[in-house]
Protein backbone atom coordinates (compact mmCIF):
# COMPACT_ATOMS: atom_id res chain seq x y z
CA UNK A 1 0.00 0.00 0.00
CA UNK A 2 1.29 3.18 -1.04
CA UNK A 3 -0.26 6.26 0.90
CA UNK A 4 -1.57 9.36 -1.20
CA UNK A 5 -1.14 12.95 -0.49
CA UNK A 6 -2.11 13.85 -3.67
CA UNK A 7 -5.65 12.91 -5.18
CA UNK A 8 -5.85 14.18 -9.25
CA UNK A 9 -8.31 13.30 -11.46
CA UNK A 10 -8.47 15.49 -14.66
CA UNK A 11 -10.12 18.70 -13.34
CA UNK A 12 -10.49 18.02 -9.58
CA UNK A 13 -7.72 17.66 -6.68
CA UNK A 14 -7.69 16.62 -3.00
CA UNK A 15 -5.22 16.74 -0.72
CA UNK A 16 -4.21 14.36 2.01
CA UNK A 17 -4.82 17.86 4.92
CA UNK A 18 -0.99 16.45 6.72
CA UNK A 19 -1.54 18.93 9.85
CA UNK A 20 -4.52 15.91 11.05
CA UNK A 21 -2.04 13.34 10.71
CA UNK A 22 -1.80 10.78 12.03
CA UNK A 23 -5.11 11.08 13.95
CA UNK A 24 -7.62 12.25 10.93
CA UNK A 25 -7.67 11.14 7.46
CA UNK A 26 -9.30 13.89 5.57
CA UNK A 27 -8.67 15.11 2.22
CA UNK A 28 -9.47 18.67 1.51
CA UNK A 29 -10.41 19.96 -2.20
CA UNK A 30 -7.84 22.37 -3.77
CA UNK A 31 -10.30 24.47 -6.31
CA UNK A 32 -7.81 27.09 -6.96
CA UNK A 33 -4.43 29.04 -7.47
CA UNK A 34 -5.46 30.00 -3.99
CA UNK A 35 -6.63 27.66 -2.60
CA UNK A 36 -3.26 25.66 -2.96
CA UNK A 37 -1.43 28.52 -1.92
CA UNK A 38 -2.83 28.87 1.44
CA UNK A 39 -2.20 25.11 1.76
CA UNK A 40 1.32 25.12 1.40
CA UNK A 41 1.64 27.80 3.41
CA UNK A 42 0.09 26.42 6.10
CA UNK A 43 1.65 23.14 5.32
CA UNK A 44 -1.59 20.99 4.96
CA UNK A 45 0.61 20.23 2.00
CA UNK A 46 4.31 20.07 2.37
CA UNK A 47 7.90 18.61 1.46
CA UNK A 48 9.68 20.31 -1.70
CA UNK A 49 8.10 17.88 -4.57
CA UNK A 50 4.86 17.44 -3.71
CA UNK A 51 4.49 21.83 -2.68
CA UNK A 52 5.58 22.17 -6.59
CA UNK A 53 3.07 19.40 -7.91
CA UNK A 54 0.35 20.60 -5.86
CA UNK A 55 0.78 24.31 -6.79
CA UNK A 56 0.87 23.79 -10.62
CA UNK A 57 -1.83 21.11 -10.11
CA UNK A 58 -4.16 23.81 -8.85
CA UNK A 59 -3.59 25.66 -12.32
CA UNK A 60 -4.61 22.76 -14.06
CA UNK A 61 -8.07 22.83 -12.31
CA UNK A 62 -8.28 26.01 -12.62
CA UNK A 63 -7.60 26.25 -16.75
CA UNK A 64 -9.58 23.01 -17.17
CA UNK A 65 -12.62 25.27 -15.87
CA UNK A 66 -11.15 28.29 -18.62
CA UNK A 67 -9.60 30.09 -16.61
CA UNK A 68 -7.33 33.17 -18.21
CA UNK A 69 -10.34 33.56 -20.80
CA UNK A 70 -8.17 35.02 -24.36
CA UNK A 71 -4.91 35.46 -22.03
CA UNK A 72 -4.29 32.08 -20.74
CA UNK A 73 0.01 33.22 -20.43
CA UNK A 74 -0.85 36.11 -18.20
CA UNK A 75 -2.96 34.16 -15.89
CA UNK A 76 -0.56 31.50 -16.02
CA UNK A 77 2.47 33.45 -15.33
CA UNK A 78 0.64 34.99 -12.29
CA UNK A 79 -0.29 32.34 -10.58
CA UNK A 80 2.72 30.68 -10.52
CA UNK A 81 4.64 33.51 -9.54
CA UNK A 82 1.79 33.56 -6.34
CA UNK A 83 2.27 30.09 -5.63
CA UNK A 84 6.63 30.15 -6.08
CA UNK A 85 6.48 33.08 -3.27
CA UNK A 86 4.27 30.92 -0.59
CA UNK A 87 7.69 28.89 0.99
CA UNK A 88 10.77 30.06 -0.53
CA UNK A 89 13.72 27.34 0.44
CA UNK A 90 12.62 24.78 -1.83
CA UNK A 91 13.43 24.97 -5.26
CA UNK A 92 10.65 22.69 -7.35
CA UNK A 93 7.82 24.91 -7.01
CA UNK A 94 10.14 28.21 -8.47
CA UNK A 95 11.78 25.22 -11.44
CA UNK A 96 8.43 24.18 -12.30
CA UNK A 97 6.92 27.34 -12.95
CA UNK A 98 10.45 28.42 -14.69
CA UNK A 99 9.73 25.56 -17.02
CA UNK A 100 6.36 25.62 -17.46
CA UNK A 101 6.45 29.37 -18.31
CA UNK A 102 8.91 28.91 -20.86
CA UNK A 103 6.95 26.19 -22.59
CA UNK A 104 3.60 27.50 -22.38
CA UNK A 105 5.31 31.04 -24.33
CA UNK A 106 6.72 28.74 -27.08
CA UNK A 107 2.97 26.95 -27.24
CA UNK A 108 1.06 30.27 -27.45
CA UNK A 109 3.41 30.69 -30.93
CA UNK A 110 1.43 28.65 -32.43
CA UNK A 111 -1.68 27.90 -30.63
CA UNK A 112 -5.03 29.41 -29.98
CA UNK A 113 -6.26 29.34 -25.91
CA UNK A 114 -8.25 26.64 -26.03
CA UNK A 115 -5.64 24.76 -27.46
CA UNK A 116 -2.76 26.26 -25.26
CA UNK A 117 -4.78 25.29 -21.89
CA UNK A 118 -4.56 21.71 -23.11
CA UNK A 119 -0.66 21.66 -23.60
CA UNK A 120 0.02 22.96 -20.42
CA UNK A 121 -2.50 20.42 -18.80
CA UNK A 122 -1.06 17.59 -20.34
CA UNK A 123 2.72 19.10 -19.35
CA UNK A 124 1.38 19.69 -15.83
CA UNK A 125 -0.09 16.10 -15.42
CA UNK A 126 2.93 14.50 -16.28
CA UNK A 127 5.00 15.88 -13.29
CA UNK A 128 3.19 12.90 -11.34
CA UNK A 129 4.04 10.11 -13.03
CA UNK A 130 7.82 11.93 -13.88
CA UNK A 131 8.21 12.34 -9.99
CA UNK A 132 7.17 8.73 -8.83
CA UNK A 133 9.48 7.44 -11.69
CA UNK A 134 12.92 10.02 -10.56
CA UNK A 135 11.58 9.08 -7.17
CA UNK A 136 11.89 4.61 -7.95
CA UNK A 137 15.32 5.15 -9.80
CA UNK A 138 16.73 7.33 -6.59
CA UNK A 139 15.26 4.38 -4.25
CA UNK A 140 16.58 1.98 -6.11
CA UNK A 141 20.71 3.72 -6.78
CA UNK A 142 20.93 4.56 -3.03
CA UNK A 143 19.70 1.50 -1.77
CA UNK A 144 22.37 -0.06 -4.36
CA UNK A 145 25.43 2.59 -3.65
CA UNK A 146 24.73 1.64 0.21
CA UNK A 147 24.32 -1.63 0.44
CA UNK A 148 27.95 -1.71 -1.62
CA UNK A 149 29.95 -0.35 1.13
CA UNK A 150 28.92 -2.96 3.76
CA UNK A 151 29.64 -6.63 4.46
CA UNK A 152 26.29 -6.95 6.30
CA UNK A 153 23.08 -8.66 4.94
CA UNK A 154 20.86 -6.06 6.42
CA UNK A 155 21.38 -2.28 6.99
CA UNK A 156 20.20 0.47 9.56
CA UNK A 157 19.40 3.77 8.34
CA UNK A 158 18.97 7.07 10.29
CA UNK A 159 16.32 9.69 8.27
CA UNK A 160 15.13 13.01 9.60
CA UNK A 161 11.63 14.70 8.62
CA UNK A 162 9.61 13.42 6.22
CA UNK A 163 10.45 12.51 2.98
CA UNK A 164 7.96 9.41 1.75
CA UNK A 165 5.08 9.29 -0.30
CA UNK A 166 3.39 12.22 1.61
CA UNK A 167 6.01 14.75 0.50
CA UNK A 168 6.53 13.50 -2.93
CA UNK A 169 4.28 11.96 -5.87
CA UNK A 170 4.38 8.90 -4.51
CA UNK A 171 7.47 6.54 -3.31
CA UNK A 172 9.84 9.68 -1.64
CA UNK A 173 13.11 10.52 -1.72
CA UNK A 174 15.15 9.18 1.39
CA UNK A 175 12.39 7.42 2.12
CA UNK A 176 11.80 5.42 -0.90
CA UNK A 177 15.65 4.52 -0.39
CA UNK A 178 14.72 3.15 2.93
CA UNK A 179 11.63 1.80 1.34
CA UNK A 180 13.95 0.17 -1.74
CA UNK A 181 16.21 -1.57 1.31
CA UNK A 182 13.18 -2.85 2.70
CA UNK A 183 11.96 -4.22 -0.61
CA UNK A 184 15.09 -6.31 -1.10
CA UNK A 185 14.95 -7.61 2.31
CA UNK A 186 18.02 -5.81 3.90
CA UNK A 187 16.55 -3.02 5.51
CA UNK A 188 17.12 -3.96 9.51
CA UNK A 189 15.39 -1.43 11.12
CA UNK A 190 15.25 3.03 10.10
CA UNK A 191 15.36 5.42 13.20
CA UNK A 192 13.31 8.36 12.81
CA UNK A 193 13.44 11.54 14.38
CA UNK A 194 10.81 13.48 15.50
CA UNK A 195 11.92 16.37 13.66
CA UNK A 196 10.82 19.22 16.41
CA UNK A 197 8.92 21.81 16.11
CA UNK A 198 6.35 20.76 13.02
CA UNK A 199 7.34 17.06 14.16
CA UNK A 200 7.13 15.48 10.24
CA UNK A 201 9.44 12.76 11.93
CA UNK A 202 6.83 11.22 14.35
CA UNK A 203 3.28 12.17 12.86
CA UNK A 204 4.87 11.43 9.38
CA UNK A 205 7.26 9.01 8.52
CA UNK A 206 5.96 7.14 11.60
CA UNK A 207 2.87 7.13 10.07
CA UNK A 208 4.20 5.80 6.91
CA UNK A 209 6.66 3.08 8.42
CA UNK A 210 3.51 2.04 10.29
CA UNK A 211 1.08 1.58 7.36
CA UNK A 212 3.57 0.25 4.90
CA UNK A 213 5.18 -2.33 7.68
CA UNK A 214 8.80 -1.01 7.74
CA UNK A 215 10.26 -1.70 10.86
CA UNK A 216 10.99 2.02 12.11
CA UNK A 217 12.12 3.39 15.70
CA UNK A 218 11.30 6.90 16.93
CA UNK A 219 13.84 8.86 18.78
CA UNK A 220 13.59 12.76 19.76
CA UNK A 221 16.43 15.11 17.21
CA UNK A 222 18.65 15.39 20.62
CA UNK A 223 18.70 11.55 21.03
CA UNK A 224 20.68 11.12 17.27
CA UNK A 225 24.32 11.27 18.13
CA UNK A 226 23.76 8.51 20.77
CA UNK A 227 21.90 6.20 18.27
CA UNK A 228 24.61 6.83 15.98
CA UNK A 229 26.79 5.44 18.69
CA UNK A 230 24.44 2.98 19.87
CA UNK A 231 22.93 1.71 17.30
CA UNK A 232 24.82 0.66 15.04
CA UNK A 233 24.01 3.10 12.29
CA UNK A 234 25.01 1.93 8.67
CA UNK A 235 24.33 5.57 6.89
CA UNK A 236 22.04 8.36 7.45
CA UNK A 237 19.96 9.70 4.29
CA UNK A 238 17.91 12.94 4.76
CA UNK A 239 15.80 14.50 1.52
CA UNK A 240 16.60 18.03 0.38
CA UNK A 241 14.89 21.38 -0.78
CA UNK A 242 17.79 22.67 -2.36
CA UNK A 243 20.93 21.56 -3.56
CA UNK A 244 23.30 24.31 -5.39
CA UNK A 245 26.26 24.38 -6.98
CA UNK A 246 28.63 23.07 -4.65
CA UNK A 247 26.82 20.42 -3.02
CA UNK A 248 25.84 22.36 0.08
CA UNK A 249 22.10 21.27 1.16
CA UNK A 250 19.10 22.92 2.50
CA UNK A 251 16.85 19.99 4.16
CA UNK A 252 14.22 20.39 7.30
CA UNK A 253 16.28 22.00 10.47
CA UNK A 254 18.19 19.73 12.40
CA UNK A 255 19.65 18.27 9.03
CA UNK A 256 23.15 20.14 9.58
CA UNK A 257 23.94 18.73 13.36
CA UNK A 258 22.91 14.97 11.68
CA UNK A 259 25.81 15.28 9.49
CA UNK A 260 27.87 16.57 11.92
CA UNK A 261 27.02 13.70 15.08
CA UNK A 262 27.41 11.34 11.16
CA UNK A 263 31.00 12.65 10.36
CA UNK A 264 32.17 12.29 14.19
CA UNK A 265 30.87 8.59 13.77
CA UNK A 266 32.61 7.86 10.77
CA UNK A 267 28.66 7.03 8.97
CA UNK A 268 28.03 7.56 5.47
CA UNK A 269 26.09 10.55 4.58
CA UNK A 270 23.65 10.76 1.83
CA UNK A 271 21.45 13.21 0.71
CA UNK A 272 18.53 11.63 -1.73
CA UNK A 273 16.94 14.39 -4.64
CA UNK A 274 15.74 14.55 -7.71
CA UNK A 275 17.41 16.77 -9.79
CA UNK A 276 14.47 19.20 -9.35
CA UNK A 277 15.69 20.26 -6.06
CA UNK A 278 18.84 21.49 -7.68
CA UNK A 279 20.01 24.43 -8.28
CA UNK A 280 23.21 25.00 -10.44
CA UNK A 281 22.43 29.07 -10.33
CA UNK A 282 23.54 29.51 -6.55
CA UNK A 283 27.01 28.85 -5.88
CA UNK A 284 27.37 27.76 -2.21
CA UNK A 285 24.56 27.51 0.74
CA UNK A 286 25.45 30.78 1.95
CA UNK A 287 22.82 32.34 -0.61
CA UNK A 288 19.94 29.87 -0.05
CA UNK A 289 16.87 32.15 1.30
CA UNK A 290 16.17 30.50 4.73
CA UNK A 291 12.34 30.28 5.63
CA UNK A 292 11.02 31.83 9.44
CA UNK A 293 8.37 30.32 10.42
CA UNK A 294 5.59 31.76 12.64
CA UNK A 295 6.83 31.48 16.48
CA UNK A 296 3.73 29.39 17.66
CA UNK A 297 5.14 26.79 15.68
CA UNK A 298 7.57 25.78 19.14
CA UNK A 299 5.52 27.55 22.22
CA UNK A 300 2.92 25.24 21.71
CA UNK A 301 1.68 21.61 20.11
CA UNK A 302 -2.12 21.57 18.12
CA UNK A 303 -2.73 24.92 20.11
CA UNK A 304 -1.50 23.70 23.50
CA UNK A 305 1.09 26.31 24.90
CA UNK A 306 4.09 24.78 26.21
CA UNK A 307 6.70 27.36 26.54
CA UNK A 308 7.03 30.62 28.82
CA UNK A 309 4.65 33.52 27.94
CA UNK A 310 6.86 35.93 26.21
CA UNK A 311 9.89 34.19 25.42
CA UNK A 312 11.39 35.17 22.14
CA UNK A 313 11.49 32.54 19.47
CA UNK A 314 13.64 32.23 16.63
CA UNK A 315 11.99 29.61 14.07
CA UNK A 316 14.21 28.53 11.09
CA UNK A 317 12.44 25.62 9.26
CA UNK A 318 15.57 24.75 7.63
CA UNK A 319 19.13 24.77 7.92
CA UNK A 320 22.22 24.11 5.12
CA UNK A 321 24.41 21.13 5.54
CA UNK A 322 27.98 22.28 4.03
CA UNK A 323 29.28 19.69 0.92
CA UNK A 324 32.04 18.59 2.99
CA UNK A 325 29.93 16.85 5.71
CA UNK A 326 27.73 14.85 2.49
CA UNK A 327 30.23 12.19 2.80
CA UNK A 328 28.21 9.29 1.57
CA UNK A 329 27.06 11.21 -1.31
CA UNK A 330 23.79 13.13 -3.83
CA UNK A 331 21.24 10.09 -4.63
CA UNK A 332 19.51 11.26 -7.72
CA UNK A 333 17.69 9.70 -10.71
CA UNK A 334 20.66 9.93 -12.63
CA UNK A 335 23.04 8.66 -10.30
CA UNK A 336 24.89 9.07 -7.20
CA UNK A 337 27.50 11.78 -7.09
CA UNK A 338 30.15 13.25 -4.50
CA UNK A 339 29.01 17.12 -4.27
CA UNK A 340 32.37 17.57 -5.90
CA UNK A 341 30.68 15.77 -8.83
CA UNK A 342 26.76 17.11 -8.84
CA UNK A 343 27.58 19.86 -10.78
CA UNK A 344 29.62 18.26 -14.59
CA UNK A 345 26.92 15.24 -14.12
CA UNK A 346 23.95 18.33 -14.43
CA UNK A 347 24.90 20.61 -16.12
CA UNK A 348 22.88 20.49 -19.50
CA UNK A 349 20.38 18.37 -17.89
CA UNK A 350 18.62 21.17 -15.79
CA UNK A 351 17.09 24.21 -17.12
CA UNK A 352 18.92 27.58 -15.61
CA UNK A 353 16.84 29.10 -13.02
C1 LIG B 1 11.11 14.79 -0.39
S1 LIG B 1 10.85 16.03 0.72
C2 LIG B 1 12.43 16.81 0.99
C3 LIG B 1 12.35 17.97 1.89
O1 LIG B 1 11.35 18.85 1.42
C4 LIG B 1 12.05 17.53 3.33
O2 LIG B 1 13.15 16.86 3.83
C5 LIG B 1 11.77 18.75 4.15
O3 LIG B 1 12.66 19.42 4.61
C6 LIG B 1 10.36 19.14 4.24
O4 LIG B 1 10.15 20.33 4.96
P1 LIG B 1 8.67 20.86 5.15
O5 LIG B 1 8.86 22.10 5.97
O6 LIG B 1 7.90 19.79 5.84
O7 LIG B 1 8.13 21.16 3.76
Amino acid sequence: MTLEAIRYRSGSLQILNQLLLPHQTVYEDIRSVQDAYEAIKSMKVRGAPAIAIVGCLSLAVELRAGAGGDDPVTFIRESLCHLTSARPTAVNMGRAARELMEFAENESMEKNSEQLRESVISWIEDMLERDVNDNKKIGNYGAQHILSGVPRDSVTILTHCNTGSLATAGYGTALGVVRSLHALGRLKRVYCTETRPYNQGSRLTAYEAVAEGIPATLITDSMAALTMREMDITAVVVGADRVVANGDTANKVGTYQLAIAAKHHGIPFYVAAPSTSCDLSLESGRDIIIEVRPAEELTSINGVPIAAPGVEVWNPAFDVTPHQLITGGIITELGVFLPSELQAALTGRLTAL
